[in-house]
């Protein structure tokens, strides 16, 4: 395990001293996990408390509870993604990691994945996977005897209960639809549709393979396979788009869509096709003020529709997508397949250290390689103190609950909330102004400060650095690259 009795022993006082605190289950599962122990060393269960520590403080309802049995008797959790890297066709915006297929490799591409699969879990020393995520691409292109056989492997190498979340990416084409219930036998229980938009005219010119009445068919298919459990991508900010048009838009999405949306704001990304024609004049996209005011429209027309917005691009009525949460909380997940990315601790070299992984990015040198020793990762980079803060920082304040003190502490329990940002006259007077909230819950964006997120952003992240550098002993871990 690697992990020493001692390293975690005040983390462990620490812990029980808040569990004294805490409602009479935290305490009841506490007894069962320490009778649970048996089979397991107390080392184990000591990290896994530690490592799941923020979960388990938070228990909400049953299944959670089921979950942090499972974490408290020595199982820690992780999320899993699953690229599957091919498309049709390039949209026009797109700068994704993906590419069109030659030949039919779709049975190589399942053994490779499955394969790595096995291996950084098998590295990760978890055993407990709480959500799997195939994305893209475009998965819904992958047999779904793939997505059955990944499945199958993430269950023989660690616990799959049947509360995990797994969502699959549809590109909603005839295709696409013909195949959800598929993938539904295959053991998908979200799906998440690339809808973009709803205007034909736009879809074309975002160089997309569908017609928007095909994608409410598809969103329909979905809706009777996972009622409450499908999500909807659409971009807004797109090219001749007005803001009178944009609110038509959302009028209609409200009426087809089920119980969790993702707005994304599309960004022209150099590189692509879009990049190109916005150069040369020939498609404009709105103006920077215009497009604020679709974000600020869409904001205020799904809370009048009972969603709560939960991130800067997420809205849900009682489904947040717990992968991509499990993102924004800095929890650990493990990325497989070509230009996936994971953050986890591995096993050996100490074992607590979080790496950034990358994986190799060009399917076929990415197969040879899963081929040749398990696993296709191109980059590692350990995550010191002040890297993995910065992240859970930019990642957390995403949130529209923020960071609270107790999920910032795990990270960071030396340097507390108040201590990092609390002296900055910079960030002082965005608390005056109101976008910024810090106090006995966390540090979290207001309902303006959201907007501006971004801007805010570099004064928080100076004043980590320079607290960091005045208040804390020198970090053994900083930034190592492989
Ligand atoms: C990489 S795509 C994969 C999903 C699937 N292939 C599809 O296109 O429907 C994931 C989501 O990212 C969003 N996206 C992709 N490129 C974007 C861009 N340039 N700006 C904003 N959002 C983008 C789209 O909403 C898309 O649904
Ligand atoms: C945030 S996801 C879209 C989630 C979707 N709106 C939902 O609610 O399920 C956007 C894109 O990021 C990509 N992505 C997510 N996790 C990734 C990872 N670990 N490595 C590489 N790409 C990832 C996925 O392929 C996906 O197309
Ligand atoms: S947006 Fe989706 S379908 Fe289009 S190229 Fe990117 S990954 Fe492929």
């Amino acid at each position: 395990m690697g992990v020493g009795f001692g390293a975690l022993l005040p983390q462990f006082l620490d812990l029980l001293f808040d569990l004294l605190h805490q409602p009479f289950h935290s305490l009841l599962l506490l007894s069962l996990s320490l009778l649970n122990c048996v089979n397991h060393s107390f080392v184990i269960l000591l990290h896994s408390l530690h490592q799941g520590r923020e979960d388990f403080l938070a228990l909400s309802d049953l299944s959670e509870i089921q979950r942090q049995v499972m974490v408290v008797s020595g199982m820690a959790l992780l999320s899993s993604y699953v690229m599957w890297p091919y498309c049709l066709r390039r949209c026009t915006y797109c700068n994704f990691n993906k590419y069109i297929p030659g030949e039919n490799n779709d049975l190589t591409m399942t053994e490779c994945l499955q394969r790595e699969t096995d291996t950084l879990l098998q590295l990760s020393q978890v055993s407990c996977i709480t959500s799997v995520f195939f994305g893209g691409g475009t998965p819904s292109l992958a047999p779904a005897s793939t997505v059955a056989a990944v499945l199958q492997t993430v269950s023989s190498r660690a616990h799959l209960s049947g509360e995990a979340e797994v969502t699959l990416e549809v590109n909603p084409t005839p295709a696409g639809k013909s195949r959800l219930a598929d993938y539904r036998r295959a053991g998908v229980n979200r799906f998440s549709i690339g809808v973009q938009s709803l205007q034909d005219e736009d879809l074309k010119t975002l160089g997309r393979d569908h017609s928007s009445r095909q994608a409410l068919q598809t969103v329909e298919e979905a809706r009777r396979l996972c009622p409450g459990r499908v999500s909807l991508d659409v971009m807004f900010g797109r090219p001749g788009q007005s803001a009178a048009s944009w609110e038509r838009e959302l009028r209609e999405l409200l009426r087809v869509c089920d119980d969790h949306v993702s707005l994304y704001q599309l960004t022209v990304e150099r590189g692509t096709q879009l990049f190109k024609q916005v150069q040369r004049g020939e498609v404009a996209v709105p103006a920077e003020d215009a497009i604020a005011e679709m974000y600020r429209c869409a904001r205020r027309t799904l809370r009048q529709h009972g969603f709560l917005q939960y991130e800067v691009s997420n809205f849900a009525r009682n489904a947040v997508s717990h992968h991509n949460t499990s993102y924004w909380k800095g929890r650990q997940y493990i990325g497989v397949g070509p230009g996936a990315h994971g953050r986890f601790a591995p096993l050996g070299e100490g074992g607590v250290v979080r790496e950034a992984r990358t994986q190799t990015l060009e399917p076929d040198v990415w197969m040879r390689e899963v081929q040749q020793r398990g696993h296709g990762t191109r980059r590692r980079i350990q995550l010191g103190r002040r890297e993995l803060l910065e992240e859970v920082l930019v990642m957390g304040m995403r949130m529209t609950g923020g960071i609270n003190h107790k999920h910032w502490a795990m990270f960071s329990p030396r340097l507390g909330l108040r201590e990092a940002f609390g002296s900055s006259s910079e960030v002082q007077e965005l608390l005056q102004d109101g976008r910024l909230i810090l106090d006995d819950r966390g540090l979290r964006c207001s309902w303006d400060g959201l907007v501006v997120l971004d801007s805010m952003l570099p004064a928080l992240l100076v004043e980590l650095e320079r607290q960091i550098g005045q208040r804390l002993p020198r970090d053994p871990h900083a930034g190592q690259t492989e």
